[in-house]
């Protein structure tokens, strides 16, 4: 085994001499290193460079089988799943797809010790697929990593009504690939979901993965949000997959990790989902007088923008063409609302036209970025110079600091045999995915016969009690350890206090300061509503067609609201257009959304300013207000930004 090379990636850590279902011969040299498994034949000249390659960056999951046939009872069959990059057909896109390769081994004439070279290299590949590591020396004792067990929640309503078939159909045989268990709830009706994470114990999860539009993810997060322990509950990370009709935060999220998002975004979501690392992510506290706060994750909107996403709700069962729709129509029947603005840029602002209370000016922008750098997640901000030249507005080019475990797409990865493995039986059951199964009456603990409103793990449904439900629920060691000892024992703001300049910034020091179990967010940049914003704040009172404060990238597939934006990049991305901006360039502006390009607008009544705070006060409360996509009262609003508050399942 093992000589070793230069780079720690490329050091060989396995190798062996393996054919390739379905045929017996030729017998392929295959070895394994920290970045994935190169395979060649081993007759025949040139035969290096008819090497393949497999990214432990594609892999999702291995499983050992057993052939079905007598004649080849002494095999023992590795299948890999994975999911590489590939040109779309009749396109220069790329998207994922699946692909499977099975290597027999027959090293020794009995299958009991052929299982058990299998079972190692299986170990060893479920280790690097999953980003940990594995030393030289610790191949052979190298153990199966923990299993994740997440609760799925799914809005069957939301979107088209498709969610539960996605989820079954799409998402299930992957998860299963990848052995992840799961306990299924289907929402019963509005405030379901935020009720069920408000009084559930969450921690009996590694996540909570979302399948819905936006709607259920607003929900989960301000449900976390008024739990007792939020600063815990805010920690546990948050997974989302398309079921709605915008799936803004599904867009923004692949976007980040470089993922598609409009060809096959179920496929690309529930890659990130296995994938993932933890991700601290953005909240904005959002005021209303006399009512409470909530948390958004996305943008507060107002005007033409919050317009056209409330009244194309009746058209959700068109999915997102419902924005185009309704954009038009009311482009050429444009509405304006006067109304005063202002906020807190992070560095000096120069308004393109109309009049502003300019006391910004006042505060340098040396010494805002002291108070709040741009940089302020450090690790966390990605470098914009890209490593990845293919503009595919689809996908965010990958950047240097993406990790080196996704796959470089558009390499000349192996064409693999595609094949169906339908003559194999899997083998080691007892490692794979636990098929427990149980029903709970969710919001009384009790059980229950109605399947309908059944807790379901991993997809099957068999009568069971509590108790049993408890047991099936219980975790490997390490994940009741990490739960134990405090995987979610602080809120973002620690991370992004230990990971950054944010140190210097008081605000964080207070936040983190008064972080007291029963305490609501603080939020030192706001004042009360009957008190002017602080002085280096900006005013802009004027006649708007929209207003739109986003933290993340996308407010659907086709409106890249926010290019610059980062999950976690501390700023709240200020867009306003002005009234007096003609119809044929706003009609421009909107059919150019997907985009990005009105960042790039020099026309005088499209102003885009990154700020850490706003407020937004309606003349006479005229106008649709929307958060998250959420309808708000028409109402004096105001919001900050929360940095890294919450934890989403990505990949930065
Ligand atoms: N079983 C249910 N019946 C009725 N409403 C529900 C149910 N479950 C959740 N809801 C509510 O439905 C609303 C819409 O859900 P969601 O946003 O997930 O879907 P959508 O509106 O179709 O998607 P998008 O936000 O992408 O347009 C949410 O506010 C949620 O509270």
């Amino acid at each position: 085994m093992a000589a070793s090379k230069a780079s720690p990636r490329d050091e060989v850590l396995m190798e062996g001499e393996f054919d390739l279902f379905p045929n017996d011969k030729p017998l392929y040299k295959v070895t394994l290193s920290r970045g994935g498994i190169t395979y060649y034949p081993i007759i025949g000249s040139n035969n290096i460079k008819k090497s393949k390659y497999l990214h432990f960056g594609d892999i999702i999951g291995c499983r050992c089988k057993k052939a079905k046939d007598e004649k080849y009872q002494s095999k023992a069959y590795l299948t890999i799943f994975l999911y590489p990059f590939k040109k779309k057909l009749f396109s220069s896109k790329l998207i994922r797809s699946r692909e499977l390769v099975t290597f027999g081994v027959n090293a020794s004439s009995k299958f009991e010790e052929n299982r058990v070279l299998v079972e190692k290299w299986r170990r060893v590949i479920m280790h690097l697929a999953n980003n940990l590591s594995v030393e030289l020396t610790a191949v052979d004792r190298c153990p199966v990593p923990p299993k994740k067990n997440l609760l799925v929640l799914i809005n069957p309503h939301s979107g088209p009504g498709k969610a539960m078939q996605i989820f079954q159909n799409d998402v299930v045989p992957m998860l299963d690939e990848a052995e992840i268990k799961y306990d299924l709830i289907k929402t019963e009706y509005a405030g379901h979901a935020s009720k069920l994470v408000k009084e559930r114990n969450i921690y009996e999860w590694d996540g909570i993965v979302i399948v819905s539009g936006d709607g259920l993810i607003y929900e989960v997060l301000n449900g976390l949000m008024q739990r007792e322990d939020w600063q815990k509950a805010i920690n546990v990370p948050i997974g989302c997959l398309p079921g709605g009709s915008g799936n803004a935060l599904c867009c923004s999220i692949n976007y980040s990790a470089g993922e598609p998002f409009k060809s096959n975004c179920i496929l690309h979501s529930t890659f990130i989902l296995i994938k993932h690392k933890v991700v601290p992510m953005d909240l904005v506290v959002v005021q209303q007088p006399n009512l409470p706060p909530v948390y958004s994750f996305l943008a507060v909107t107002w005007g033409l923008i919050a317009d056209i996403d409330y009244e194309s709700e009746k058209y959700r069962a068109i999915g997102e063409a419902r924005f185009t729709l309704q954009g038009l129509r009311r482009i050429f029947n444009l509405r304006v609302y006067k109304g005063r603005l202002s906020f807190l840029p992070i560095t000096s602002y120069l308004p393109k036209s109309g009049s502003v209370t300019d006391s910004s000016k006042k505060v340098s922008s040396k010494q805002r970025f002291k108070r709040f750098s741009l940089h302020s997640v450090g690790d966390n901000f990605v470098d914009n110079s890209m490593d990845d030249k293919e503009t595919d507005s689809e996908r965010r080019p990958r950047t240097k600091s993406m990790p080196a475990n996704l796959s470089q797409e558009g390499n000349d990865h192996a064409s693999v045999l595609e094949i169906e493995d339908n003559d194999l039986d899997n083998i080691f059951d007892q490692d794979g995915v636990s098929l427990n199964v149980s029903e709970l009456d969710i919001s009384t603990g009790k059980q229950n016969v109605d399947l309908e409103n059944s807790l379901i793990s991993n997809g099957k449904v068999a009568h069971s009690s509590v108790s049993d439900l408890q047991g099936n629920l219980q975790k490997s060691d390490s994940v009741k350890d990490n739960a134990e000892s405090g995987k979610y024992a602080d809120s973002g703001f620690a991370a992004a206090k230990t990971s950054g300049s944010l140190d210097s910034f008081d605000f964080i020091e207070r936040l983190t300061a008064t972080k007291v179990p029963g305490k609501p967010v603080p939020s030192p940049l706001l004042v009360q509503f009957n008190e002017s914003v602080p002085k280096d704040w900006v005013t802009v009172e004027d006649d708007f067609i929209t207003v739109c404060a986003a933290y993340q990238t996308h407010l659907n597939s086709d409106f890249l609201a926010a290019p610059d934006a980062r999950i976690n990049d501390g700023i709240i991305h200020l867009f306003f257009v002005r009234s007096g901006i003609g119809k044929s360039e706003l009609l421009k502006l909107f059919t150019e959304m997907d985009k990005g390009s009105h960042v790039d607008s020099t026309s005088p009544y499209i102003e885009v300013v990154k700020v850490l705070a706003f407020r937004l006060e309606p003349a006479e409360n005229q106008g649709v207000m929307m958060v998250d996509g959420e309808k708000v009262a028409s109402a004096p609003i105001q919001g900050q930004v929360l940095p890294g508050l919450a934890r989403i399942m990505g990949i930065l």
